[in-house]
């Protein structure tokens, strides 16, 4: 299994008493791709946090790939990140003046077994970053170029997780489809539990796995109402 919850609350800080994830039981495996979906306010984004190590459970079980997260401190979850899991967000945070391959090489440079810069090139190229914008500012990029940059940096390392928060959001029709053709591509080569958080609803249709959290944040009941 690639992520199992157990029990697991998380509440913020501000609100203590009230938590915004209560996940009895959750996880999905090796290569499963799943298309996670909710209203707003349901705890997508949190969740999204709380896999990725940014924030700590508060109470209960995390495991990615056999490391109990709730048992780490901020550093070993910071580490552990940066070594197993690749993130893609809405807003690519890519890091404007670096290039595109010193972006992506970045975040080799942080892993422990990192990718190679010879690598950071190919999986550039894979993904349709032409030679002549590997040393151009990320910012000076396309949306849909710096896009792909962000999902290379995602990649460089061979997660076994990787984690997309609404990557689709700034892209027009055309390049939504490319960009989902190209993902699965990759993560067809490069087998990787992903989890795809979207409102885009017709994306759904790449995914076999389809959730709604829903059905697993029991936090959210007031708002299944709606
Ligand atoms: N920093 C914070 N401090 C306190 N409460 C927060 C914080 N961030 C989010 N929340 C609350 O946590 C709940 C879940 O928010 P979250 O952003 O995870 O939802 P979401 O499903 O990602 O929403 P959206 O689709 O609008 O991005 C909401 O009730 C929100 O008000």
């Amino acid at each position: 299994m690639s992520i199992v919850i157990h029990e697991l609350l998380f509440s913020y800080p501000e609100q203590a008493q009230t938590p915004v994830l209560n996940i009895p039981q959750w996880s999905a495996h090796g290569a499963e791709h799943v298309f996670l979906q909710g209203p707003s306010g349901s705890g997508k984004t949190t969740l999204i946090n709380v896999l990725n190590g940014t924030f700590p459970v508060t109470q209960g079980q995390l495991e990615i790939c056999g490391q109990r997260l709730d048992k780490m401190s901020a550093r070993q979850r910071d580490k552990f990140r940066a070594n197993h899991i690749g993130c893609v967000f809405q807003q690519f945070n890519l890091v404007p003046y670096l290039s595109a391959l010193e972006n992506v090489r970045l975040a080799a440079y942080f892993a422990s077994n990192g990718g190679s810069g010879q690598l950071a090139e190919s999986l550039l190229d894979d993904l349709g970053i032409p030679t002549s914008l590997l040393h151009q500012a990320s910012q000076q990029l396309s949306v849909g170029q710096q896009q792909r940059v962000a999902i290379a940096r995602a990649l460089i390392n061979r997660p076994a997780l990787l984690i997309m928060d609404e990557p689709t959001s700034a892209l027009d029709k055309k390049n939504r489809d490319q960009f989902m053709t190209l993902l699965m591509a990759m993560l067809a080569e490069h087998p990787t539990t992903l989890i795809f958080v979207s409102h885009e609803d017709d994306l759904a249709s790449h995914f076999v796995r389809h959730e709604s959290i829903l059905d697993i944040n029991q936090a959210t009941e007031e708002l299944s109402c709606f």
